[in-house]
């Protein structure tokens, strides 16, 4: 056989074989005897990546309900060949995040210790190692922690206000997200790494540019990375591919290495997030035995510092502007909750003395409930992955489910169902008050997650978006500037939700 006739028999076989498994994979449900949706070679039940219209959110979003509008309560879809279990009884959602958690440890997301030491960290390492990561990272998270990050919080919530001001005087709209995009990188720089990243001043700061190269639309190279990483996380490993931008990773672990090694050479300590992280490194606790849990007692090594640096930079930076400037946006759609809200931000300055404090945030129920319903309406992770990571029988049912299956729970889809949240459009900060808050269905409402493998920044991430938001009101109102497509289109290629074209904004001042 010549080497022609060789290669052509080599090519129909692989596209058979192929072929095969994708029809032998796409079986998979109907012999579990789950309800599905109908999956399409190669995609499954997503969109082809490279052209999708629908963010992911609401492609699952509408999945959930096709699904749900006949009486199941949970399906399967199918990413590519591989099958992915959809929960859609809240019942379920709590027993694969809280209740049954030990078959659901891990997120089942890529990571790779060697070849892309950022990608270890705490939202995507697994198992026992979790466990000792989580453990010794609590303390970091406390309220008696948070109180001491408040006045850092305060001084950047001063620069934003100034930044904010150049926009009413000139009378110029302003890109929400991208201005409160500077606001919590250089919270979060400054927490986690220790630095002052100067976002406001210099529009083409280090931080920014690096922050903006990891959360923007990816290449279809980089893209179809990521497919493989996260379809089949094994062969990712086996291939070596990494997932976070090179250069981007490259300033990274720079930094922490130069803050490290300054400060221990200066002895200079700072009450920031890097400091108990180099605490832990030199194997100092970061809290008393009892909040530390039981950690394995293994001091940190600076790749296992910059991981964790890293994860609080990308999993607070871009959550809690997103959160803000969806916030902003609603406000400026309905300005009698934005009146009302200023009034309440008004009251808490004049009782703490013209100023706020960490209390005066705390009091502030109106201001909290603005914000958890911008929380219901615009998750910023709109679907919370898992993964089975042993057989699982479903609960009163004869269906088990084979380890290694993924799960996506339906955040976004949740809380826009309309048995648990009528007119789930309507901005309804009263959602949220005393009353009605009891009544919220549990397990419906979980823009940070649940159960042990919860945001454990949410403290942080409230705390940011609470001040940011009071010191904004106080100072300006805002409304909504006609470049804004209304309603918002979300953009179909970020993870997490996002406004397709921006969100702009007119602001006067107060
Ligand atoms: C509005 C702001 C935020 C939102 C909506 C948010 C949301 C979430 C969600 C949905 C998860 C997954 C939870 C689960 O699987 O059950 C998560 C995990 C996580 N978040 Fe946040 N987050 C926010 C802010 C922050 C901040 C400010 C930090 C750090 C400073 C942070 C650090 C983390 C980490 C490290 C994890 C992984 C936890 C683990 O696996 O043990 N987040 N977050």
């Amino acid at each position: 056989m010549d080497l022609i006739s060789l290669v052509v028999t080599f090519l129909i076989t692989f596209v058979f074989g192929l072929l095969l498994y994708f029809k032998r994979s796409f079986t998979y449900w109907k012999r579990k005897g789950v309800p599905y949706i109908e999956p399409r070679f190669p995609f499954g039940t997503i969109e082809n990546p490279a052209t999708r219209k629908d963010y992911i959110g609401i492609r699952i979003k509408k999945q959930y309900e096709e699904l749900k509008s006949k009486g199941h309560k949970h399906g399967g879809l199918y990413f590519f060949a591989r099958p992915s279990y959809l929960p859609i009884d809240p019942e379920y959602i709590k027993n694969i995040m809280s209740k049954d958690f030990q078959y659901f440890v891990d997120r089942g997301t890529y990571y790779n210790e060697k070849a892309d030491p950022l990608s270890a960290h705490l939202f995507n390492i697994e198992g026992q190692k979790w466990r000792n990561l989580r453990a010794k990272l609590t303390p970091t998270f406390t309220s008696g922690k948070m109180k001491t990050m408040f006045n850092t919080i305060v001084a950047y919530s001063d620069q934003l206000i100034q930044a904010m001001s150049d926009f009413s005087e000139k009378r110029k709209p302003v890109d929400i997200k991208d201005i409160l995009g500077c606001f919590t990188t250089d919270i979060i720089g400054s927490c986690a790494f220790g630095l002052d990243c100067n976002s406001f001043k210099d529009p083409d700061s280090e931080f920014k540019k690096y922050g903006k190269m990891i959360f923007s639309s990816v290449t279809l190279r980089q893209a179809l990375r990521n497919i493989i990483a996260f379809a089949n996380p094994n062969l990712g490993r086996f291939l070596g591919i990494t997932i976070i931008n090179p250069k981007a990773s490259k300033f990274f672990m720079n930094v922490v290495k130069e803050t490290v090694k300054y400060r221990e050479t200066t002895n200079f300590t700072r009450k920031d997030f890097m400091q108990i992280l180099i605490d832990l490194k030199n194997n100092v606790k970061a809290g008393d035995a009892e909040e530390n849990g039981n950690h394995d007692n293994k001091s940190f090594t600076i790749e296992e510092i910059a991981a964790q640096a890293f994860v609080f930079f990308l999993a607070g930076y871009e959550t809690s502007s997103t959160t803000m400037a969806f916030c902003l946006y609603e406000l400026a759609m309905n300005p009698e909750i934005q009146n009302r809200l200023r009034e309440e931000i008004n009251k808490t300055f004049e009782n703490h003395s013209g100023t706020i404090t960490y209390e005066g945030v705390m009091e502030m129920k109106y201001l909290s409930q603005v914000v958890d319903e911008t929380l219901r309406k615009y998750p910023p992770a709109s679907l919370i992955p898992r993964v089975f990571v042993e057989d699982y029988q479903i609960p009163n049912t004869d269906i088990t489910i084979d380890k290694g299956t993924r799960v996506f729970i339906p955040a976004l889809a949740l809380h826009h169902d309309p048995e648990y949240y009528p007119d789930p459009d309507v901005f309804d900060p009263e959602r949220f008050n005393d009353e009605n808050k009891k009544s919220i269905h549990p397990f419906t409402y979980i823009p940070f997650g649940e159960g042990p493998r919860i945001c454990i920044g949410l403290r942080f991430g409230l705390m940011q978006a609470k001040v940011g938001l009071a010191f904004l009101l106080k100072h300006f109102r805002f409304s909504v500037n006609k470049k804004t497509s209304v309603p918002l289109k979300m953009d179909p290629f970020t993870f997490i939700l996002s406004a397709k074209d921006g969100i702009w904004l007119d602001v006067e001042n107060n």
